[in-house]
Formats: C-alpha cells, sequence, structure tokens
C-alpha cells in the first residue's frame, strides 16, 4: 500500500484541535505520516504535544503571528486575511514538504478553513473534510447549501429563510431552534459562516477527488448520512483518545494539547471522596461564556438539587462582570468545586459522575456518550441546538433543558438532574440507552468496528 503523508489542518480552538489532533494520531497508528498542521501563533500555545511514530507537527502563517482569531473582535477582517495568507503559506508548505523528501499526498481540513480545498484542487492533492460536528448537522448544510435545491445556494443572499421545519426521512423534524445558529439569518456568525457552509458544500460537490471524514459514527447517524448523496462520506470517529475507546494504546490517554491552564486543586482527590453516579458535572466547552444571569440560575439549582457538583468555570469567567456571583460561597462552604478546567475525559470516566450538564458542544457530547453518562443539555450556539436535539429526540441519552426568555432557570435544571439522577423510570429508560451508545461508540472504533473499517478503507482506497 502506498504511505500517504497527510496534512491534517485545523485551527487553533480546543473543540477543533481535539478530534483533528485524534484524527492525525489515528492516521498515523495506521501506518501513514500525519503531520498536525495551525497556525503559527496556535503551534506556539501548544504545550507537551503528543509524541507518536509518524506524527508531526507543523505550523501556516495567517499573518497574525502573535495572537489569536479568537480574541480579534473583526472577525471579517480575520477570516479574510486567514484565507488569503493561509492560501498562499500553506502553498509554500506544501511545497517544503516535496523538497525535503516527504510530498504530501492529501490534506484534511476542518470546518473554518475551506479555502483548502481549493489549494489541493490547484496543487492536484485530494482532500477530505472533516466533519467535526454531527453527521445531521451536515446533513443539514448540505440540504441548505447544496447547488441542486438548496436554500441557500445563490453566492448572494443570505437573509433568505428557509421554511421550517425541515424534514428528513426517519428523523424528527427540525425546527428553527434545532438548526446550527451559525446558518440562521441575523445570527452574529451568519454572515461569516454562511458563505462558509456554502463554499464547503460547492467545493465538496465540485471536486471528484474529495471525501469527507465525519467525527461519527455508523450506527449512532447513518440516517442521516443517507440523505446525502454524491459524496464519499466515512465516519470515523467518535475520534477520542485511544485508552478511553478502542484500548489499542493504552499510552493515549488524551487528546494531548490544552490551551487551558489546569487547576492547582485536585479535583481527582474531591471525586475520590463522593459517591458513585453522585456527582454533576457542569461545563460549557472552551468559548460559550454565560451570563450572569444563567450563571446564578445554575448555581441555585445544583445548590438546590444538594447533589455535589464539579464545575468548569474558565478563568476571568467566575470574576470581573460577575461580581455578585457566588463563586466564594461555594468554594469556601465546599459544596461544590469550581475548577478554570479539568481533563474531561478522566472527569467523564471517573464513577462518581452521574450527570453532566453542557452546551453540547459535539466533543463534549460524544465525550459523555462514550463514558456511559446522561446529559443535560443547554446549547448555547452552534450546532449545539442540534446536538441537544438528537441527544433527548434521537439517542435519547439525556433531556435538553428547556429555557424561559433564553435562561434555564434554576427549576428546570433541577428537573432535569431529578430525572435523570433519581430512580424515576424516565431516569433508568434513559440510563439504559446511555449504556447501549457506549457501548456502540466503543464496538466502532475497535478493530472490526465500522469507523475502525472506515478508516481502513478510506487510507487504502487512496
Ligand atoms: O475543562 C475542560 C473543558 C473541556 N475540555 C475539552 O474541550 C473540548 C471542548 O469541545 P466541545 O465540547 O466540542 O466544545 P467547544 O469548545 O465549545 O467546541 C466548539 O467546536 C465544536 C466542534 O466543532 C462544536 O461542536 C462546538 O459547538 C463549538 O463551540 C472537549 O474535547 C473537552 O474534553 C477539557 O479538556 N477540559
Amino acid at each position: 500500500m502506498k504511505k500517504h503523508h497527510f496534512l491534517v489542518l485545523s485551527l487553533p480552538a480546543q473543540g477543533h484541535i481535539n478530534p483533528t489532533l485524534q484524527l492525525a494520531k489515528n492516521l498515523a497508528r495506521a501506518g501513514a505520516r500525519a503531520t498536525f498542521v495551525t497556525t503559527v501563533y496556535g503551534l506556539k500555545q501548544m504545550k507537551n504535544l503528543p509524541t507518536q511514530d509518524g506524527l508531526f507537527y507543523s505550523s501556516f502563517s495567517d499573518g497574525y503571528d502573535d495572537d489569536t482569531w479568537i480574541n480579534s473582535n473583526k472577525h471579517n477582517d480575520y477570516f479574510n486575511d486567514l484565507k488569503k495568507n493561509g492560501r498562499k503559506n500553506l502553498t509554500n508548505l506544501i511545497q517544503k514538504f516535496s523538497d525535503e523528501g516527504h510530498p504530501v499526498t492529501f490534506l484534511v481540513y476542518t470546518i473554518l478553513l475551506p479555502w483548502v480545498a481549493v489549494v489541493a484542487r490547484e496543487l492536484h492533492v485530494p482532500s477530505a473534510f472533516l466533519v467535526i460536528q454531527c453527521g445531521t448537522a451536515f446533513a443539514i448544510y448540505h440540504y441548505l447549501f447544496n447547488s441542486t435545491n438548496g436554500v441557500y445556494n445563490s453566492a448572494s443572499d443570505i437573509t433568505v429563510t428557509p421554511s421550517y421545519p425541515i424534514e428528513f426521512p426517519e428523523l424528527p423534524s427540525f425546527s428553527f431552534n434545532d438548526i446550527p445558529t451559525i446558518v440562521l439569518p441575523n445570527s452574529p456568525h451568519s454572515s461569516i459562516m454562511i458563505p462558509i457552509m456554502r463554499e464547503h458544500i460547492q467545493n465538496l460537490e465540485n471536486d471528484p477527488n474529495s471525501f469527507v471524514l465525519v467525527n461519527s459514527f455508523d450506527a449512532l447517524e447513518e440516517k442521516s448520512m443517507r440523505i446525502i448523496d454524491k459524496m464519499r462520506i466515512f465516519s470515523v470517529g467518535p475520534l477520542v483518545p485511544s485508552a478511553f475507546s478502542d484500548g489499542n494504546d493504552p499510552k493515549d490517554k488524551s487528546f494531548g494539547c490544552e490551551l487551558f491552564d489546569k487547576s492547582g486543586k485536585n479535583y481527582h482527590q474531591w471525586l475520590d471522596s463522593k459517591l458513585e453516579s453522585s456527582v454533576v458535572y457542569v461545563s460549557f466547552g472552551s468559548l460559550a461564556v454565560l451570563n450572569r444571569e444563567q450563571k446564578e440560575e445554575i448555581l441555585r439549582g445544583l445548590l438546590e438539587s444538594e447533589r455535589p457538583f464539579l464545575w468548569v468555570m474558565r478563568k476571568g469567567e467566575e470574576k470581573g462582570k460577575n461580581k455578585n456571583f457566588e463563586y466564594d460561597d461555594v468554594v469556601n462552604k465546599n459544596l461544590g468545586l469550581i475548577v478554570p478546567w479539568c481533563s474531561q475525559m478522566e472527569v467523564l470516566f471517573h464513577k462518581s459522575i452521574g450527570c453532566f450538564v453542557t452546551h453540547c458542544g459535539w466533543n463534549s457530547t460524544l465525550e459523555s456518550m462514550v463514558s456511559g453518562v446522561p446529559i443535560v443539555g443547554c446549547p448555547q450556539f452552534s450546532d449545539q441546538t442540534t446536538n441537544a436535539k438528537m441527544v433527548e429526540e434521537v439517542w435519547g441519552i439525556g433531556l435538553r433543558a428547556k429555557e424561559v426568555e433564553g435562561i434555564v432557570k434554576r427549576e428546570e435544571l433541577k428537573r432535569c438532574l431529578e430525572i435523570l439522577m433519581g430512580n424515576g423510570e424516565k431516569g433508568e429508560e434513559i440510563r439504559r440507552n446511555v449504556k447501549k451508545w457506549s457501548e456502540l461508540a466503543v464496538e466502532a472504533v475497535k478493530t472490526g468496528g465500522s469507523s475502525h473499517d472506515n478508516l481502513k478503507k478510506f487510507i487504502g482506497g487512496l
């Protein structure tokens, strides 16, 4: 079999790096050469990178070598510069690899980098879009942007409102509230994301040398994947460290790159002191910022539900504009533990964890599923709304908390926790589903499982 050299590209956001780097590790483990590539600034932030045979790192300049795009409030300018600088600098990087005797044979790129497909086409290198959201979100993007009958298929108008709900065979209806917010007209991100998603779908339609890799698995989303014809799609997930999934590489215990400082607090010891399945784990990922009212309601709900909790509040979130937040009270009275960051996979696998209150970022959703922990979904933006719907209505592994004027109130949180962690029938049914999906997820990535075989087929067919 031809020895491939994959460049696997991601922007430096935690939720993007984790699955992308994991795919690079899996490709290297399958015998290929895999180079994980991000921006110059991003690579500088990535400390203690995992080492593995066949795994390498590199970077290209987006023109912002001393800062991160996430801090910039001029996202439109950033994405224009990224495209311009990225195309030129990635082309140079590919030439450099060729000069050094490691020609690039395949490009894999993530959601914010659609122009990589153009570089691939120009250089006659095949490429794949790695979908790091759920396959159903991708099916929705395809529905909206495909050039045959997509609502947004014309290059200009992004103010058109598609008619909702969207109906797909064998899936529940997707109303306005269930669609990834990034493609809703007038959402804060739509002026950037609608053109990006259109570009992705149309690049894939126009390039016979293109593939789609999805961080999902066949049993979980085959109905959604069936909606899209004429694309070569391989589900290769869940992309989580091997020690937590297929077990083939017990040393692979973490994604391997954390952009946030972990706590000095010993949350492991704290978790060890708690009863089995008694702790509520709360985290809203690496990007979402909750407003003060929402934090108060979650805090009240947790305290009133009288269950111990471990809450990830990224640095700065607990202070500043949230002055009245009773952070110190919680810490001083040892009611729960608030940490600025943690090893989420390890936490989810800890026997004391009984439930995950999450924004339903796709990584958190999959990680919770693999670990067998039921979910209270409190989606904030992007694909999180779609994920929360699937969690509740399709996979039955949790509940989507209901909002009142955009806020999940304390009573609602208490209600969800009581269902998921109490003794009622509904909770038992959800816990049974969680166990089922956890087993199926692990089965998919084990040798001979669908995702394992899909990756082999994908590499073997190139
Ligand atoms: O204390 C923490 C908190 C999080 N994580 C990890 O950080 C990642 C967070 O990813 P995700 O749950 O997907 O959330 P976001 O960081 O918000 O991810 C962005 O990217 C995802 C992938 O495209 C989207 O699904 C989300 O909506 C989008 O907000 C996960 O792997 C977690 O394990 C930690 O390791 N420690």
